[in-house]
């Protein structure tokens, strides 16, 4: 068992902490997500919940502590981490000149494990926006790009910063019928929310963050 109690779970994070500069980004936490459980992120603005995500996805690594996949420490650089993890942390650049559906067929083409496009688009009702390019459409429906983008395939494991920004009721109601439906095919999921809603639908567990 490891210190923290967290042995055996899918990804941990072992008294993990961030310090830069002589700054506190993320004091000390530790969290450890099994498979097919989803853990709420909580706290105010600024305690911390986007510096955890962003270790425990391996992109940034602990100034103290550690972060494990499947026991072994967490590395966004291998291959089988990035085939291990979708996230939607900070969304990524839309290509300009790519129609929503260009940017989920580039998804399937780089995921062997990829659902059809028309699923991904049917799961966010974005099939009468499919043609369209990321300037024509509204910050909202962006966001629904960006999350059919992250579901459109299969993963172990799910972080998502704030999902539910800029959806309106009905379709933070659609995001959460996709995190169930992840959950329930075994993926572990950490996702940092403001949405008290949302959490109650989604969560197993919530962590409070920065105390
Ligand atoms: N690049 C940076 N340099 C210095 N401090 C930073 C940097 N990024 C974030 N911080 C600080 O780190 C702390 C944690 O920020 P973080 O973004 O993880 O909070 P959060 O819980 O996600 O907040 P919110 O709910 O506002 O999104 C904050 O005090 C923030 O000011």
């Amino acid at each position: 068992m490891s210190p923290a109690g967290t042995g055996g779970a899918l990804l941990v994070a072992e008294r993990a902490s961030l310090v830069v500069d002589g700054a506190t980004l993320l004091p000390e936490t530790s969290v450890a997500i099994d498979a097919g459980e989803c853990i709420a992120l909580l706290g105010s603005n600024g305690a911390g919940k986007t510096t955890l995500l962003r270790l425990l996805s391996g992109r940034v690594r602990p100034s103290g502590g550690r972060v494990l996949l499947r026991g072994r420490p967490v590395e966004e650089r291998e291959a089988a981490t990035r085939r291990a993890m979708a996230m939607l942390i900070e969304p990524p650049a839309l290509y300009p000149d790519l129609t929503i559906s260009d940017h989920l067929a580039l998804v399937t083409a780089l995921w062997d494990d990829a659902g059809p496009v028309e699923d991904a688009l049917a799961r966010f009702e974005l099939v009468a926006l499919r043609d369209r390019f990321p300037h024509e459409l509204s910050s909202g429906q962006r966001q629904l790009a960006h999350l059919a983008l992250v579901f459109a395939r299969p993963a172990e494991v799910l972080l998502l910063d704030e999902p539910e920004q800029r959806l309106d009721t009905d379709r933070r109601g659609l995001l959460a019928e996709a995190i169930l439906e992840a959950r329930e095919r075994g993926t572990a999921v950490a996702c940092a929310s403001h949405d008290p809603e949302l959490v109650e639908r989604i969560a197993d567990r919530r962590v409070r963050v920065g105390e």
